[in-house]
């Protein structure tokens, strides 16, 4: 038998290896589910040769485009509608496609394991097919296609234009060379309803499945002897701003763990606000947080994945703002990524670009957000890990006189 036929199991046990990863994941938690998923992206890549990381660059190109075609034509949601299971003639009956193309969409998206086929010529939807039939995953492929694709076109000429140096404005990135515009990209958002539509959609679900801060910071012990009641005032105080809070999914869900500790403000630009939909417990509140901090003496001023999206002078300004409104027992909740100094993984550098790439911002080591906020006037009072896979940590900053 030649070497090309031999079973690559008969070399090493991988149905044995595949069964038992498969078994061990079947209750898993989320945080151990993406360890593993993690673990083995890296291991894939240690196995690459050269030939298979130019194959990966060159074929990853596709999934996206062929995704997006699938959506578009409605096979996926007419899949995830039905019962029993489907031609690829009787899909394309259905959407109006040719049965041809159809079936060579298909095969595309089993091979991809968004469908699963069932038959020769039968396929059933899975649990990928009914999470991609949702407006929300629409949005998401929509925003990777439409808006982010053309930004990586644009980065290898931009980089040579400014000479490989680090990209600081964020009116001066790949995202405004590929759009040919001097906006900041969330200004640029407010002309461009339907791609911002489409990147509210990305966020609300980017972290799907992933815990939450809430599952480790202390809150109890963070609050200390802080009561909501303003005696002084007749009135109660608020506990939590959920500051650039987006949809508000934060704050919601402060809300709802801690019913009890006091108001909730979801604050954000007016535009966006109007697009959030909260319980009654959680208050939205426009503000600019360049202009200024409405809100004084909070005891939690938390921004979950905000200021990676600016570059250091624009962070220092909002959290200058931010401390003009502390109270003695206030903290600022910083819920971003801590990069790791060694073994970066492949996805944390990704998002470290494409901060860059959007908005001249980036993801931050640890020794650099120590660094951003002594400049501020800062310093580190305790930091809580809640994700392996992203380094997702909720770093608690207090004014350095306060706590000396
Ligand atoms: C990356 S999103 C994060 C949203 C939310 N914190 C989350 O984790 O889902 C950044 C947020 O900052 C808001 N933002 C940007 N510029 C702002 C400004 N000048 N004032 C207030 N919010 C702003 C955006 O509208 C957006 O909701």
């Amino acid at each position: 038998m030649s070497e090309e036929l031999t079973k690559p199991s008969s070399v090493v046990p991988l149905d044995v290896i595949v069964a038992s990863i498969k078994a061990a994941l079947e209750n898993a938690s989320s945080t151990v589910y993406e360890e593993v998923v993690s673990t083995i992206s890296s291991l894939m890549i240690s196995l690459e040769r050269p030939i298979d990381i130019i194959h990966r660059l060159h074929e990853g190109q596709m999934p996206l485009a062929i995704v997006k075609s699938a959506i578009d034509a409605g096979i996926l949601n007419a899949l995830a509608e039905s019962e029993q299971p489907l031609s690829a003639g009787q899909l394309a009956t259905k959407i109006g496609a040719a049965s041809s193309l159809t079936a060579r969409l298909l095969r595309y998206l089993a091979a991809q394991g968004m469908v699963t086929q069932v038959d020769k010529d039968e396929y059933v939807a899975n649990e990928k097919t009914k999470a991609f039939a949702q407006p929300s995953f629409h949005g998401s492929i929509n925003y990777s296609f439409g808006t982010v694709t053309s930004i990586n076109q644009a980065v290898p000429a931009f980089l040579m234009e400014h000479k490989f140096q680090d990209i600081i404005k964020n009116t001066e990135t790949p995202f405004n060379k590929a759009y040919n515009t001097p906006l900041p990209l969330f200004e640029w958002f407010q002309h461009n309803p339907e791609q911002h539509k489409h990147f509210m959609q990305y966020m609300s679900i980017q972290r799907h499945d992933l815990v939450t801060w809430l599952s480790v910071f202390p809150v109890e012990l963070e609050m200390g002897n802080w009561k909501a009641e303003d005696t002084a005032n007749d009135s109660k105080r608020v506990v939590f701003i959920d500051v650039g809070g987006g949809m508000g999914h934060q704050a919601i869900a402060f809300g709802q763990k801690h019913p009890k500790l006091g108001r909730v403000i979801l604050q954000d630009l007016p535009s966006v606000l109007e697009h959030a939909q909260v319980p009654a417990n959680v208050e939205k509140q426009g503000n600019n947080f360049f202009k200024g901090q409405p809100e004084k003496g909070a005891k939690f001023y938390y921004l979950r994945n905000v200021l990676h999206d600016h570059p250091d002078q624009q962070v220092i300004v909002i959290l200058k703002h931010l401390m003009a409104a502390m109270g003695p027992d206030s903290e600022i909740l910083i819920d971003e990524m801590c990069l790791p100094e060694k073994g970066t993984t492949l996805l944390q550098a990704t998002r470290d670009f494409r901060m860059g790439f959007l908005l001249g911002a980036v993801e931050r080591t640890l020794w650099e957000w120590e660094k951003l906020l002594d400049a501020t006037g800062l310093m580190i009072k305790a930091k809580y890990q809640y994700t392996n896979v992203l380094a997702d940590t909720v770093i608690v900053a207090v004014p350095k006189l306060a706590s000396q």
